[in-house]
């Protein structure tokens, strides 16, 4: 059921506007939703909008956040080809 996307189409969506999205490792998260409450801040989220995230994203969080929050901002996944 899970969505999959290119690279390119996650790079599509890298404003709040056209929804924010960041790929951790090969999952893709739309972030729009929780930007304001992330208690890193909006900036540094809004800053890699549409980009892979996942050296940044572990350098300030740990697995549990991402089974916290995982299931309500993961939209998809990255296509095979894209994982290159
Ligand atoms: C799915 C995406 C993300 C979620 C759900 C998320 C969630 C959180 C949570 C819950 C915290 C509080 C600390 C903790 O519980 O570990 C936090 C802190 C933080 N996040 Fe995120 N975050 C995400 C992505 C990012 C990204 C991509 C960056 C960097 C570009 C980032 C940078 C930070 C920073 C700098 C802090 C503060 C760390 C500190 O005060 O020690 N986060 N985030």
């Amino acid at each position: 059921m899970s969505e999959s996307f290119t690279a390119k189409q996650v790079a599509e969506h890298k404003d709040v506007d056209k929804g924010l999205y960041i790929i951790i490792d090969s999952g893709v998260y739309s972030l729009e939703s929780f930007v304001d409450e992330h208690p890193g801040g909006a900036k540094i989220l809004k800053r890699v909008g549409g980009k892979d995230a996942s050296k940044q994203f572990w350098k300030y969080h740990n697995e549990g956040v991402l089974k916290k929050y995982g299931p309500k901002l993961k939209v998809g996944d990255l296509k095979e080809e894209a994982k290159l």
